[in-house]
């Protein structure tokens, strides 16, 4: 059965980029997912300076209105790299957090979802025949965090 995220009070909210478990990457944390990617689209960019005050936004919602900011330029390369930015920080965000990294894993081979009602990128969009990229890079994260436990079992 296919399971939909959104919301990270609904049903399989910690799959929410606006969830409240925070990242290391590069020694910086970020408390986090969205602050992180929002931050990353300004990188190299005449912009860059919104870069800490998204860091510093209180709430994931604040930091995407920041970084969802028409009038600011964001990096060049952004439409080319921002997929794997995602799965970099959602990956960091489930190797991180034990509790939710069992969440995830105990979806099986459930497909994942994110019913968002205006995104057909990230998520499934009104009509539900988005990309879903949120959801692809949840279930090829799965995937990878399955195998690497699979290893640590071989070689402990
Ligand atoms: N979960 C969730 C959203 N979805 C998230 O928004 C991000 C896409 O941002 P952008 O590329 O700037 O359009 C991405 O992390 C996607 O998962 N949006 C929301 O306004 N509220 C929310 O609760």
């Amino acid at each position: 059965m296919t399971i939909y995220f959104y919301k990270v009070w609904q049903p399989y909210g910690c799959f929410s980029n606006f969830s409240p478990h925070g990242i290391h990457i590069q020694g910086t944390y970020w408390p986090t997912v969205e602050h992180y990617y929002q931050a990353q689209k300004f990188v190299g960019s005449t912009d860059a300076a919104i870069i800490p005050v998204i860091h510093a936004a209180a709430t994931p919602e604040e930091a995407a209105a920041l970084g969802r900011c028409s009038t600011r330029q964001l990096r060049r390369d952004w439409d080319l790299v921002k997929t794997e930015i995602m799965r970099e920080a959602v990956l960091k965000k489930f190797i991180t957090h034990i509790d939710i990294r069992e969440v995830l894993l105990k979806t099986g081979d459930e497909i994942l979802v994110e019913n968002s009602p205006t995104d057909s990128f990230w998520g499934c969009g009104a009509n539900r025949a988005g990309l879903n990229h949120l959801g692809k890079i949840l279930m090829s994260v799965r995937e990878e965090i399955r195998n690497l436990l699979s290893l640590t079992v071989i070689y402990e």
